[in-house]
């Protein structure tokens, strides 16, 4: 018996994600993704990471990539970003084709990467110095994207005066500092405390509501990436590939409320049937049971 579900296309959904897809549609195409594939020589060989791929990005859209463990989610990101050779195909950025990294495009990543010897603004600074920008407007513009991120309080206290989740927002505004066309974040909360990780999803969305920056999003979170975006990439692995292109049809703005709604359920339900199809799950009697112990006592 199968009970799995297909969730309808954005056209069929209600008034409100109809109109919003509609919306989306209309805009620019940001990113163009054509055949792009990757490979890596390792000492026993070549192994293909992910198979070619094409999609599209519209203008301020909020995109998660999401699939299985090693299926090539840092990997595709990192060669959009430019931190990576591509082995095939190409992509195209606002239409033209991009040379290396930019700063057209930012990346967030799960580590911390602010200096520790740089106080927050300092590490805002950075990023628009390194970019040939000095003077008093710099530091203006700096204290700006603190602002932005809510930390104007903290603008003169060092990474280590700092809590995981106000590190993060310094690595979003230092990004954002150089105003990216596109922002890559690969899971920026993976390392924070659930509660620190749900106010952090809420701020990144007001951010993202305050700038004019498309944003790619890399999480194995399905409730993060649902709660986040407006479309899910979700990829499979061996190679790596398109598995599906979800249109998340929950209405913006979105609350904690809609993680029990129907809508978010079943794009949850169809997420987790593309990521952990039923038959790799594993039964207790397919499990091998190695005895530890010669000890007949009875635990449970
Ligand atoms: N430099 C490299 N050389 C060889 N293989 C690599 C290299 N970088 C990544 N890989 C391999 O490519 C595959 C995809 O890696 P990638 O980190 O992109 O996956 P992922 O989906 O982001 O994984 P995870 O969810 O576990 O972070 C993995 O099998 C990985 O071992």
């Amino acid at each position: 018996m199968s009970d799995s579900i297909q969730l309808p296309s954005y056209k069929d959904q209600s008034d409100e994600v109809r109109a919003r897809f509609a919306e989306i549609y209309k805009r620019p195409i940001k990113l163009q993704a054509k055949g792009i594939s990757k490979s890596f020589t390792t000492p026993k060989g070549t192994v293909d990471v992910l198979n070619p791929i094409s999609f599209n990005v519209h203008r301020r859209e909020f995109i998660s990539v999401i699939g299985p463990s090693g299926c090539g989610k840092s990997t595709l990101i990192r060669m959009l970003a430019g931190l990576e050779t591509l082995s095939g195909g190409t992509f195209l950025l606002d239409g033209k084709e991009p040379s290396g990294p930019g700063a057209d495009r930012g990346m967030v990543f799960q580590g911390y990467t602010l200096f520790p010897w740089l106080s927050v603004k300092k590490n805002v600074m950075f990023g628009l110095e390194v970019n040939g920008r000095s003077g008093a407007a710099v530091e203006q513009e700096a204290m700006q994207w603190i602002d932005l991120v809510g930390l104007s309080h903290a603008a003169e206290k060092y990474p280590s005066q700092l809590s995981g989740g106000m590190k993060q927002r310094v690595a979003i505004a230092r990004s954002l500092a150089n105003q990216p066309q596109i922002l890559f974040m690969d899971e920026p909360f993976g390392a924070l405390d659930p509660h620190t990780r749900c106010q952090m999803q809420s701020h990144l969305l007001e951010i993202w509501r305050n700038v004019d920056v498309t944003i790619m999003f890399v999480t194995h979170d399905l409730d993060e990436a649902i709660y986040l975006s407006d479309r899910i990439l979700v990829l499979k692995a061996n190679p790596g590939e398109i598995h599906e292109f979800i249109e998340v049809p929950v209405p913006r703005p979105r609350t904690s409320e809609q993680l029990l709604s129907p809508e978010f359920l079943a794009t949850k339900q169809r997420l987790e049937e593309l990521i952990h199809p039923k038959h790799e799950a594993t039964e207790a009697g397919d499990l091998a049971i190695v005895r530890m112990t010669d000890v007949n006592d009875v635990v449970e």
